[in-house]
């Protein structure tokens, strides 16, 4: 299973980056830094649809996505059509991204950025924070429960909200058991890359309406856009359909105006 890849190839890479600058001194430099909690969370509380915009150039279901990658450029178109945060991939391997990605779009937009990576180490949090991100992902498919209890209270001690991804009823009852105040349901099955909405819109319900909740991948269209609004989801975080798009600003209008 292709998780299985990305969380071998995200091992490989810590034991790189931790040879560069151990934990103990990223720590270091993260407890320089300001703790200011985030607020994305509250934000996906109020009444709308938020949209996520994401930056990335590749992924395993599509392979290269585009290959001109203004990143910063295509940062503030989104800050323009007034997302609500920007998701930046910094998995290498199979999203070309990267760290710096995270760091430059941070120093052009005070937009809550998500890094949008396969964090399965602490260390990965303190990169998070130092880099600028204000919300972080935790896949529950390639965590344990103590794990993801940890993850999220070393987010809440350093400020950073958590989006907490699941794919099936069981892996929404670990989230809610780990007290995630965000969940992120992605709509693409990772075995086989197919899209089906309406297995997400039945997972929505067994999540409580006081719990903000995120539809993920392959929504292309307002009408899909508007399928899950109508379903109760707080969020949408679209990736591919924006980056093909020759006017993302006018796109996320339309996503916008789907309510
Ligand atoms: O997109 C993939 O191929 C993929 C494969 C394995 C793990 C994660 C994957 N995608 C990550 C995402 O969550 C998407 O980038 C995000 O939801 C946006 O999706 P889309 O709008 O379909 O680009």
């Amino acid at each position: 299973m292709i998780l299985d890849d990305l969380v071998a190839a995200t091992t490989k890479r810590l034991v790189t980056e931790k040879s560069k600058l151990s934990l103990a001194a990223l720590k270091a430099e993260v407890s320089q830094l300001p703790i200011t909690k985030s607020t994305f969370a509250k934000t996906l509380q109020q009444p709308g649809l938020h949209i996520i915009g994401e930056l990335k150039q590749a992924s395993p279901s599509k392979g290269q996505i585009v290959t001109d990658f203004p990143y910063l450029q295509i940062a503030k178109e989104y800050a323009l059509a007034q997302v609500t945060a920007i998701s930046v991939l910094t998995e290498p391997d199979y999203f070309k991204g990267q760290l710096t990605y995270l760091e430059k779009v941070h120093q052009v937009t005070d937009l809550p950025l998500l890094r949008k990576d396969f964090t399965i180490d602490p260390y990965m949090i303190y990169q998070a924070k130092i880099s600028g991100a204000s919300i972080i992902l935790l896949i529950v498919a390639i965590l344990t429960d103590a794990q993801l209890h940890d993850y999220l209270h070393l987010a809440k001690d350093l400020g950073l909200d958590a989006i907490v991804e699941v794919h099936d009823a069981q892996e929404i009852r670990r989230a809610l058991a780990a007290n995630a105040k965000i969940i992120g349901i992605n709509n693409r099955n990772l075995k086989d890359f197919s899209v089906d909405l309406q297995h997400s819109q039945q997972l929505r319900q067994l999540i409580p309406a006081t719990i903000p909740v995120i539809a993920e991948s392959g929504l292309k269209t307002p009408t899909d856009v508007k399928t899950v609004y109508q379903a109760g989801f707080n969020g949408v975080l679209i990736g591919e359909s924006l980056m093909r798009a020759k006017n993302k600003v006018q796109l996320v209008q339309q996503f916008q105006a789907v309510i």
